[in-house]
């Protein structure tokens, strides 16, 4: 190996094991150089790049011999552990930290910030994307480009793919203050889970910051939350119960307008009115002072395609906060599921639980043991088994572990089949029909869905389609039809105002028939719901009406029943 050393036979030792070639020379400790030779010479054996190495340093003539060259590797080697030993010890001394599970939603915030603000302004090599099918992606581009006060050319908005920090640290500055964002990552089977005791285990995301205070790192993540909450303006995010038990997982679709839902006006402007209050200081203050809990219940019940969900989700999106939907139907949630659902609640939001008179939903002695025998044959036609009790279910909503604030509505379409427990004044408080189509609701439809296309504007006059609007509702039988079919057949007629008018008579002599059968089937089965009423207040809550009402509680002043962007 060149270091001038000229081997001697009696210096072989137990070559027989190595190839003939190389020989190890004993070396005494103070052999000069900084590693011995026949460490050298072990090593070149492993790694025969580093006779290459050293041909070419030689060659190069640049003073450094593969002494020095190793010699630094083991200093490199040696020096890593210490360094990160040292680090730990800076980071715990002179750090603080905040963890935030992704499954939370302001883990959501966060990450949205990074992309907007980090991934997108600084140089960076590494991105995770994404390319939901939602339109978080269009919406949320459309209003970071317009918060930065740019518009976003059509290129921009139609790139449906969003970058997102990736698994890893990223180190950014927000003033003279440096964060250290880390994501972890992996997957985790479900099969994992039962064997956490505190909880699945979660990929999370951490956020570090120098100093001895928490303050800086709660001043980021309000950042995050008025971010979005600034930039929400045109989006609701829709929560669906999760994969992992007691997490939701989201989709960001366009504010549906409450001006798009057609059921009479008085009710709408009463729920509005109402929900608005619920949400007020006052009301809040209310509740806190007369030691009621802070929660509102609504049944909005009614034919299947009336609305009723999508006047929940218009709501959410008018009270500027996310919609909850809970589908009991499903059989996949249990009591101990919705429990944890209700609990990772936030404290303003809409929570809707669907068809809840489908859930098969029974007292405890009625439900049918959630795990069936293996070798019993499952039918297609065979109901989902309810996993949920109804003390489950009320335990959820209102026990008293239950989260505080959310708005409560739940749908069926057949209320009288619901638990006298469930609808007890205190859980619901106010209780809405939701109807056929009237001719009314049928003239706006039609103005909404035909009126405002481009082919009916460009060859009809406001005048015209108003007219046309008026002949359409008056072909159509009032409360017959659900909205849902109307809307169907609006849709098939593509914004021709004369085709819709032509073919109206034709539809409803094919679909009338059957909706009358239906409801004569409903009748006879005693299902049929009640006509339009804002039924049973209970007594916390009328004393509530009453005063919103009197205006006693000043809650008039509060109120925005204007609406806002229709
Ligand atoms: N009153 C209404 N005004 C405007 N559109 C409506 C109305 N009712 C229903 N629709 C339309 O019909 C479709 C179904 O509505 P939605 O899901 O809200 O009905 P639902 O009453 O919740 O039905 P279900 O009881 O089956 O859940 C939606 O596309 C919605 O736009």
């Amino acid at each position: 190996m060149g270091d001038g050393h000229l081997p001697n036979k009696t210096d072989f030792a137990s070559t027989h094991h190595r190839k003939a070639s190389i020989n190890i020379y004993r070396q005494p400790l103070d052999s000069p150089g900084l590693v011995p030779v026949h460490q050298k010479q072990a090593v070149a054996v492993g790694l025969p790049i580093l006779e290459i190495l050293q041909r070419l340093l030689h060659r190069l003539q640049s003073g450094y011999s593969l002494d020095t060259v190793l010699a630094l590797i083991a200093i490199y080697k040696a020096g890593v552990p210490v360094y990160k030993c040292l680090t730990h010890v800076f980071v715990y001394l002179f750090t603080s930290q905040v963890t935030v599970p992704e499954y939370d939603p302001v883990a959501k915030e966060i990450l949205a910030w990074m992309s907007s603000e980090v991934m997108s302004k600084s140089r960076t090599t590494e991105a995770m994307i994404l390319s939901s099918g939602d339109d978080s992606s269009f919406f949320g581009k459309e209003n970071f480009y317009r918060h930065v006060g740019q518009r976003a050319s059509a290129a921009q908005l139609s790139d449906d793919v969003q970058y997102m920090a990736p698994i890893g640290k990223k180190i950014f500055w927000i003033g003279f203050r440096p964060f250290l964002f880390y994501r972890s990552g992996g997957f985790t089977p479900t099969y994992m889970n039962q064997v956490w005791k505190n909880g699945p285990q979660q990929n999370a995301l951490v956020l570090r910051t120098l100093g001895w205070s928490l303050q800086p790192l709660q001043n980021f993540i309000k950042t995050c939350t008025d971010v979005k909450l600034e930039n929400k303006t045109g989006t609701t995010r829709i929560y669906f119960s999760g994969q992992i038990e007691g997490t939701w997982q989201s989709v960001t679709k366009a504010v549906r307008k409450l001006d798009t839902i057609d059921i009479d006006e008085e009710i709408k402007s009463d729920l509005i009115k109402d929900a608005y209050f619920y949400y007020s200081a006052e009301a809040r203050r209310f509740y806190h002072d007369c030691g009621i809990p802070y929660r509102r219940g609504y049944l909005f019940h009614g034919p299947p395609g009336t609305g009723k969900t999508s006047f929940s989700a218009a709501l959410a999106g008018r009270l500027n906060c996310d919609l909850y939907m809970i589908n009991l139907a499903t059989g996949d949630v249990s009591d101990k599921k919705l429990h944890r659902l209700f609990l990772a609640l936030p404290k303003k939001c809409v929570v809707v639980i669907e068809d809840i008179d489908s859930a098969g939903i029974g007292r405890e002695q009625d439900v049918i043991p959630q795990i069936p025998p293996l070798h019993l044959p499952r039918y297609p036609d065979e109901r989902p088994r309810a996993k949920v009790t109804l003390s489950g279910l009320l335990n959820a909503i209102d026990g008293n572990a239950s989260s505080e604030g959310r708005l409560l509505v739940m749908t069926s379409n057949n209320p009288d089949a619901l638990d006298e427990a469930l609808t007890r004044p205190g859980r619901i408080d106010k209780s809405v029909f939701f109807g056929n189509m009237s001719k009314l609701a049928a003239t706006n439809i039609f103005v909404r869905l035909i009126g405002r296309t481009t082919f009916a504007t460009s060859n009809y006059s406001p005048d015209q389609i108003a007219d046309k609007a008026a002949e359409f509702s008056g072909k159509l039988p009032a409360n017959v039809f659900t909205p849902a079919q109307v809307q169907n057949f609006l849709q098939y007629c593509r914004g021709d105002p004369d085709k819709a008018i032509q073919e109206v008579d034709a539809w409803v002599q094919k679909n009338a028939p059957k909706v009358a059968q239906a409801q004569q089937t409903n009748d006879v089965q005693g299902t049929t719901t009640p006509p339009p009423a804002l039924a049973h207040a209970p007594a916390h809550a009328a004393a509530i009406n009453a005063k919103l009402l009197n205006g006693s509680l000043g809650g008039d002043a509060d109120l925005d029943v204007v609406p806002r962007r229709l």
